[in-house]
C-alpha cells in the first residue's frame, strides 16, 4: 500500500505548455477538489470555462476565485446536477444554444462510497451521476465538440475500476445487497468502457476520449467514507497518509495534461495513470461489454443512438 501511494506522490506536473486562448472548456464538479484546480489550470492557459456544479453558491465563488487568481474573466458558473436528466438537459441545451464552440469536456465530478441513495430518475447514486450523468451530457454534447474539433473530453475514472464488475442483470442494485464500494468500482469500470466505445464512435471526427485515474488525492471524495477524514487517516495511516496522497493542485496535472499536450491531439480510447498511458482492467478492454453497455446506458436515459452522428430523444423507460 504505501509503495503504491508513494509512486502516487512522484506523477508529478503536467509537462506541456501549450495555453488555450479562446478555447471552451466545461469542467463537472468543478467547485472543489481536482475539479476546482483543473478549471484553474485550464484558466490559466487562457481558456473560456465554465464550471458545470450542482451548488450554485459553491460555484460561483469558485469561480470568483479563479477569476481573481488567474486574471482570466472567461471563467463563468453554470448550474448542472448530474442526478438528474432533467438538469443534464437543461444544461446541455442552454450550452448548445449559447455557445459557439465546446473545445474540451472534463468528466471530473463523481460521488464515491455514499448510502445507498438514489438519482431524480431512480438510479443508483455512484452509477447514476458518476457514468450514466456523464453519458448523456457527453451524448447532448457531441455535436458542439464535433463542430470544434480537435477537440476532447476527459473522463475521470479511478484505479478502483480495477475492482469493478458491470452486473447487466442489476446494474442499479435493486437486487443484490447494497456494497456502496462495489457500486463505486462498477461505475467507475463503466466510465473506461464508456471511453472505449466512444472512441471506436468518433473516429475520424476529431474528438477524441480519454479516461484517466488522477492518482489518489486529499479532496472532499471521502465525505461518505471517512477516508479521507478524521477516522482513517488519523487511526491508521495518520500523517503518513497525508504525506503519501496528492495536493489537488498535483492530482489537477493528469486532467490538465490530457486536455491541452499537443502530442495527444490524436490520442483517444486510452487509460492513463497520472500521465502515463498504462492498461486497464482486462472487463475494461471487452468490446463486447462495451457495446453493451452502451445501449443499456442510452435505454436507461432515453437516448436511442444508433449511429454516432444520430441522437435521437426518447421517452423515458419506466
Ligand atoms: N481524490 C482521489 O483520491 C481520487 C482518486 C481516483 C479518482 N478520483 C476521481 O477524481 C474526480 C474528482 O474527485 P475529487 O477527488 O476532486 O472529489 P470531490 O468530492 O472533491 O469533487 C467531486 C465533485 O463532484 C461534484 N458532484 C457530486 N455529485 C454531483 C452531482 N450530482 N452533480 C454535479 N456535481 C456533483 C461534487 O460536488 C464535487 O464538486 C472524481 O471523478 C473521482 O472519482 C479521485
Amino acid at each position: 500500500g504505501a509503495v503504491l501511494l508513494k509512486d502516487n506522490v512522484a506523477g508529478g506536473v503536467c509537462p506541456s505548455k501549450a495555453t488555450i486562448p479562446g478555447k471552451t472548456v466545461i469542467v463537472t464538479g468543478a467547485n472543489t477538489g481536482i475539479g476546482k484546480q483543473t478549471a484553474f489550470e485550464l484558466a490559466k492557459r487562457g481558456g473560456n470555462i465554465i464550471l458545470a456544479c450542482r451548488d450554485m453558491e459553491k460555484c460561483e465563488a469558485a469561480a470568483r476565485a479563479i477569476r481573481r487568481e488567474t486574471l482570466n474573466h472567461h471563467v463563468n458558473a453554470r448550474q448542472l446536477d448530474l442526478a438528474s436528466l432533467k438538469s443534464i438537459r437543461e444544461f446541455a441545451a442552454k450550452i448548445n444554444e449559447e455557445e459557439e464552440r465546446v473545445d474540451i469536456l472534463v468528466n471530473n465530478a463523481a460521488v464515491m462510497r455514499c448510502p445507498h441513495w438514489t438519482t431524480e430518475d431512480g438510479f443508483e447514486m455512484q452509477f447514476g451521476v458518476n457514468h450514466l450523468g456523464h453519458f448523456l451530457l457527453t451524448n447532448l454534447l457531441l455535436d458542439k465538440l464535433k463542430a470544434s474539433a480537435p477537440s476532447r473530453i476527459i473522463n475521470l475514472s479511478s484505479l478502483a475500476h480495477i475492482a469493478g464488475h458491470i452486473d447487466f442483470d442489476d446494474l442499479n442494485w435493486q437486487t443484490r445487497k447494497y456494497d456502496p464500494k462495489a457500486a463505486y468500482s462498477q461505475s467507475k469500470l463503466a466510465i473506461v468502457l464508456f471511453t472505449k466505445e466512444l472512441s471506436r464512435r468518433l473516429q475520424g471526427s476529431g474528438v477524441t476520449v480519454n479516461a484517466l485515474h488522477p492518482g489518489v488525492a486529499r479532496t472532499e471524495l471521502g465525505r461518505h467514507t471517512g477516508i479521507h477524514g478524521s477516522t482513517f487517516s488519523s487511526t491508521t495511516l495518520g500523517p503518513i497518509f497525508w504525506l503519501l496522497v496528492k495536493s489537488p493542485e498535483l492530482a489537477a496535472q493528469p486532467s490538465t495534461y490530457l486536455a491541452v499536450a499537443e502530442e495527444l491531439v490524436d490520442v483517444s480510447g486510452k487509460y492513463f495513470d497520472g500521465l502515463k498511458q498504462k492498461a486497464p482492467a482486462p472487463e475494461a478492454e471487452d468490446e463486447e461489454v462495451a457495446q453493451r453497455l452502451w445501449a443499456e446506458s442510452a435505454r436507461l436515459v432515453g437516448l436511442e443512438v444508433s449511429h454516432v452522428s444520430s441522437v435521437r430523444e426518447q421517452p423515458l423507460p419506466r
